[in-house]
C-alpha cells in the first residue's frame, strides 16, 4: 500500500443537489428506425453539398431509366453543342459564366487534396491544444491564367505570413507564381495561384486616345489579360530597372496614351535625356521643351517647371485641391530618362545642387498642380536618388537584386510578391507597379514601341518648340 496518494484534476465541489439521468429502454425497431433516418438525413446532405456530381448524375439516370442509353448521349452532345456555338458567339460570357464556375470547382477539389501536406510543409498549419488547425480552403474564383483562392486563415494569422511563404506555395501546387492580399474581411486572405502568363508575348501599342484619361493612361497588360491602366493625376512616377530591363517602353508607352492631349495642346511634354538623347531623342517632335546636351540648361527646365508648380499652386491656393488641364494652363509632364546623371554623377556641384532644389520642390508641390514627373533610373540606392519617398507611383522593372526591390517599392513588397529580381532577360518591359498606400503590386506589361512607331507618332502629335535652350517655330523658352 503506497504511504501518499496524489492525484491530480480538479475536483468538483460537492454540489446540494444530486441529480442522476433516468435510464430509459427503448425497443430495437426504434432505435433501428431512429438510426435509418439519422443516415438518410446525412445522405441528403452530402446529396445537396455535392449537387454538381449528384444533380447530373441524377439527369444522367433518370434519361437512361427512361431512354435507355441514347438519352444520356443525346444530353451530352446537347449541351456540348450550346456550349460550342455560345463560345463560338460570346467568348467573354461564356468563359465567365460557364467555363471559369466549372473550373474553379474543379480546382476547389484538386487544391483540397493537396492542402493539408501543404500547409504543413509552409509552416502554416497551427498546433493548438494537441490539434493541428489548418487554414480553411473556401473557394477558388478562376480566370485566365489566374487561380485567386479564397482562404479563412487560423486565428493569429496574418495575411502576411502567407506571403512570406509564397515562392513554397507556388512549387508546392505547381504554379508560376503566388500572391497574397488581404481578403475582403480580416479573416480572410487571398491567394492568387498564376498559372499561365499573359504577359509573355509581346504587347502592341495601344490606340491613342483623342482625349486621354489622366486618372487611367492605358500604357500595357496587366497579369489577369486586361489592360492596366497608369494614374497620373495627383502623383509622380518613378521608374526603375536595369540595364535593358524596358525603362524606355514605360516612357513611351505612357507617351502615347498622352498624344491625344500632345496634339490638341492639353498636354505639353518636356523632355530631359542627359544620355545624350540617346532614348528620347527619336521622338523629340513630341516634347514642347527638350534638352539632352547641356546639363544648365536641364537644371534651367527643372527650375521653370518648379517655378511653374509654385505659381499655379499659389493661384489654385483655396479654390481646388486639383488642377484641371486647359490649353491655357496645359498639364505638364517633365520626362526624364536616367535621372542619377543629374542627381549623383553631375559633377559641378552648384548644377547638382540647384537640380535637386527645384526637383524636391516640383515633387512636393507638383502633383496636385499639374505638374508631373516621370522619372527613369536604373540604380535605386539613396544616394544616387535622395527623393525615392517624393514618388507616390513606382514601377520596378527587372533589377538585379533581390534587396532592390524593397528598396524601390518599399518595405514588404518582395514577399507581396513583386519578384522583380526574378524576371527574366527575356521578358523587357514586365515590372510591378505599386501605387501609394495600396498594399499590393501589380504584375505589368508595357506596351512596346519600335523606333519607327514612335517617329510615326511623334510625326502625327508633335509639337516640338525648344531644343538644348534654342527656340523653334518662334515660341519662347
Ligand atoms: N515592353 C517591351 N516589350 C518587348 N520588348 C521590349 C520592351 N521594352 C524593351 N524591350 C526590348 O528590350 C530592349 C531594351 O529596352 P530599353 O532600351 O527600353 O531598356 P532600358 O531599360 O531603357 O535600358 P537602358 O538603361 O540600357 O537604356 C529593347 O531594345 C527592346 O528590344
Amino acid at each position: 500500500m503506497p504511504l501518499v496518494n496524489v492525484i491530480r484534476g480538479e475536483r468538483i465541489a460537492d454540489a446540494p443537489l444530486n441529480v442522476r439521468t433516468p435510464i430509459i429502454r427503448v425497443p430495437l425497431w426504434m432505435a433501428l428506425a431512429w438510426w435509418l433516418l439519422r443516415g438518410l438525413g446525412v445522405l441528403l446532405v452530402v446529396a445537396a453539398r455535392f449537387w454538381w456530381i449528384t444533380g447530373p448524375a441524377l439527369v444522367f439516370g433518370g434519361l437512361y431509366l427512361e431512354y435507355g442509353w441514347l438519352g444520356p448521349v443525346a444530353l451530352v452532345l446537347a449541351v456540348t453543342a450550346i456550349c460550342a456555338s455560345w463560345f463560338a458567339g460570346h467568348r467573354a460570357s461564356f468563359l465567365r459564366f460557364a467555363w471559369y464556375p466549372v473550373l474553379g470547382r474543379v480546382r476547389l477539389w484538386q487544391y483540397r487534396r493537396a492542402w493539408h501536406p501543404a500547409m504543413a510543409t509552409a509552416r502554416l498549419a497551427v498546433s493548438f491544444d494537441g490539434h493541428t488547425v489548418l487554414p480553411i480552403l473556401r473557394k477558388v474564383r478562376c480566370s485566365s491564367g489566374v487561380d485567386v483562392v479564397t482562404v479563412r486563415m487560423v486565428t493569429g494569422q496574418i495575411p502576411e505570413d502567407f506571403a512570406k511563404v509564397a515562392e513554397r506555395l507556388a512549387h508546392t501546387f505547381g504554379v508560376r507564381a503566388v500572391k497574397a492580399a488581404p481578403g475582403p474581411r480580416p479573416d480572410l486572405v487571398l491567394l492568387s495561384l498564376m498559372r499561365g502568363d499573359p504577359l509573355a508575348k509581346v504587347v502592341r501599342p495601344l490606340p491613342v486616345p483623342a482625349m486621354p484619361d489622366f486618372t487611367a493612361l492605358s500604357v500595357g497588360r496587366q497579369e489577369d489579360g486586361d489592360a492596366y491602366e497608369l494614374r497620373l493625376f495627383g502623383t509622380q512616377i518613378l521608374i526603375v530597372g536595369a540595364t535593358g530591363a524596358g525603362k524606355g517602353s514605360v516612357i513611351w508607352s505612357a507617351v502615347r496614351s498622352l498624344a491625344g492631349g500632345v496634339g490638341s495642346g492639353l498636354v505639353e511634354l518636356w523632355g530631359l535625356d542627359p544620355k545624350g538623347g540617346m532614348e528620347l531623342g527619336i521622338g523629340a517632335p513630341m516634347f514642347t521643351k527638350f534638352a539632352c546636351k547641356d546639363f544648365a540648361v536641364m537644371a534651367g527646365l527643372i527650375e521653370q517647371a518648379a517655378a511653374e508648380a509654385q505659381r499655379r499652386a499659389g493661384n489654385l491656393r483655396g479654390r481646388t485641391r486639383q488642377h484641371i488641364p486647359t490649353p491655357e494652363e496645359p498639364l505638364i509632364v517633365l520626362i526624364i530618362d536616367e535621372l542619377a546623371n543629374l542627381t549623383a554623377y553631375l559633377t559641378d556641384r552648384q548644377l547638382k545642387d540647384r537640380i535637386k532644389a527645384a526637383l524636391g520642390i516640383l515633387l512636393t508641390q507638383g502633383r496636385a498642380v499639374g505638374v508631373h514627373v516621370v522619372a527613369a533610373i536604373q540604380d535605386p540606392r539613396k544616394e544616387v536618388l535622395p527623393f525615392r519617398d517624393l514618388f507616390p507611383t513606382r514601377i520596378g522593372l527587372r533589377l538585379s537584386e533581390e534587396a532592390q526591390v524593397d528598396m524601390v517599392l518599399g518595405e514588404g513588397m518582395r514577399d507581396r510578391g513583386a519578384l522583380c529580381d526574378r524576371i527574366p532577360q527575356s521578358l523587357p518591359g514586365v515590372g510591378y507597379v505599386v501605387l501609394d498606400g495600396d498594399p499590393t503590386p501589380m504584375r505589368v506589361r508595357f506596351s512596346y514601341l519600335t523606333d519607327d512607331e514612335i517617329r510615326d507618332m511623334a510625326q502625327t502629335y508633335g509639337r516640338l518648340r525648344v531644343i538644348d535652350g534654342d527656340v523653334i517655330d518662334g515660341e519662347a523658352a
